[in-house]
């Protein structure tokens, strides 16, 4: 293949061109804590929660897969709107989060147990290590957007997240982002 460029758009985070996906509340609402929040949200129109838009690479070893993901402002029940978290298939891979854009949260747990979270500001280079999943919630008003780099070949591992959730929830109290321990995490 031969070197190109891609446009990216800082305020409205399209990468072009690119490959969009698009998650609703339908698609992530295992996630979220209070889940009969989100079953009312999706009767009322089942709004999007993000997309991630990605660079046409080939999924194989010694490429670097980008992409820019969008997150909506909102709320489910207290809980921020939130990607879906995963590990990376292959848990030696890491991975570059650029904020372009935006208010966000960065939670990442290690395979060893430990749980951290990272603000995302418009500027923030967060890295990713090896052996640490990773989701990201927008905690501001408007658009967050950034930009991803990682191994091509690193795949996603949803199953994990899915099951048990983080040790923490990233919810508003009092109309502050706060961070609590998650009451239905299970062997934590
Ligand atoms: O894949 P998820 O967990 O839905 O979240 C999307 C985010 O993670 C990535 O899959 C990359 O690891 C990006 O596409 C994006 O930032
Ligand atoms: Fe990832």
């Amino acid at each position: 293949m031969k070197p190109y460029n891609v446009v990216i758009n800082f305020e409205s985070g399209t990468l072009d061109p690119g490959k969009r996906i698009i998650r609703k509340v339908s698609d992530v609402k295992n996630m979220f804590y209070d889940t009969q929040a989100a079953e009312e949200l999706i009767q009322k129109g089942d709004p999007m929660v993000y997309e991630v838009i990605y660079a046409d690479v080939p999924e194989e070893q010694g490429h670097l897969g980008h992409c820019t993901t969008i997150i909506y402002p909102g709320k489910i029940g207290n809980e921020y709107f939130l990607t879906k978290g995963h590990y990376h298939e292959k848990l030696s891979t890491a991975e570059i989060y650029f904020c372009l854009r935006g208010q966000g949260r960065l939670i990442m747990e290690s395979t060893d147990g430990d749980c951290e979270v990272l603000e995302m500001f418009p500027g923030s280079a967060s890295y990713i290590p090896p052996n640490w999943s990773h989701r990201t919630m927008n905690v501001g008003k408007e658009l967050l957007v950034f930009y991803c780099i990682f191994p091509a070949d690193a795949g996603h591992d949803y199953a994990t997240i899915e099951e048990q959730g983080y040790p923490k929830l990233v919810v508003e109290i009092d109309g502050k982002v706060t961070v609590i321990d998650n009451p239905k995490r299970k062997n934590k």
